[in-house]
């Protein structure tokens, strides 16, 4: 099984991806972290001596590698990932898509401590800022998030639930 773990920064993909993984007994990777082995610099590094633009071409580069290397997989993609370079169709076409679709209120709660060491959110330490900044990337994002074959409504999406969730799914498909 390939499994790829979409939604926005905060709801849970990197923490829920490795429980997943752990579960099916499939390695688990992270896109961001292969981006930094294979670009040699931190994500914050990257965005502040390349631009987003770049980063998101070593993103669609670095997916497709990792899409090459893994036949088997739980993959935790970058927020960002479904929205650039024709990356969502690719992950539906490539496994089973499951979005993380949690409430803006809950990912404010978890991303307040947070927000600089993540490029996107820098600089917004109010929590209604962070807030409005991530309802309007939500926003923005929502049609790309909403290609999942599988989607997580809640505000802790559990490895129990999303277990049950794939179980429904490929009794079904
Ligand atoms: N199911 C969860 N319930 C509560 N907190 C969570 C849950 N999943 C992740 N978190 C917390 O939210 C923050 C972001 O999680 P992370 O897995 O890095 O999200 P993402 O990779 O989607 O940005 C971390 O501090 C993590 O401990
Ligand atoms: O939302 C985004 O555009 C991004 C999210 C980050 O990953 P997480 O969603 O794991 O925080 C990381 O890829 C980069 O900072 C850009
Ligand atoms: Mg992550």
């Amino acid at each position: 099984m390939r499994l790829f773990l979409i939604g926005m920064p905060g709801s849970g993909k990197t923490t829920l991806g490795r429980a997943l993984a752990a579960y099916y007994s499939l390695t688990f990777v992270d896109l961001d972290e292969v981006i930094v082995q294979r670009e040699g610099r931190s994500i914050v590094d990257l965005f502040a001596a390349e631009g987003e633009a770049y980063f998101r071409s070593a993103e669609a580069k670095a997916l497709r590698a990792v899409l090459a290397d893994y036949p088997a997989v739980v993959l935790a993609t970058g927020g960002g990932t479904p929205c650039f370079h024709a990356n969502a169709e690719l992950l539906r076409a490539s496994g089973l898509t499951l979005w993380l679709d949690v409430p803006v209120e809950e990912l404010v709660r978890r991303l307040v401590q947070q927000a600089a060491h993540r490029p996107l959110l820098a600089g917004l330490p109010d929590p209604e800022a962070l807030k409005n900044r991530l309802a309007e990337t939500l926003q923005a994002r929502r049609e790309f998030y909403a290609t999942a074959a599988l989607r997580c409504q809640a505000s802790v999406c559990s490895p129990e639930a999303v277990v049950r969730l794939i179980a429904q799914y490929t009794a079904t498909a």
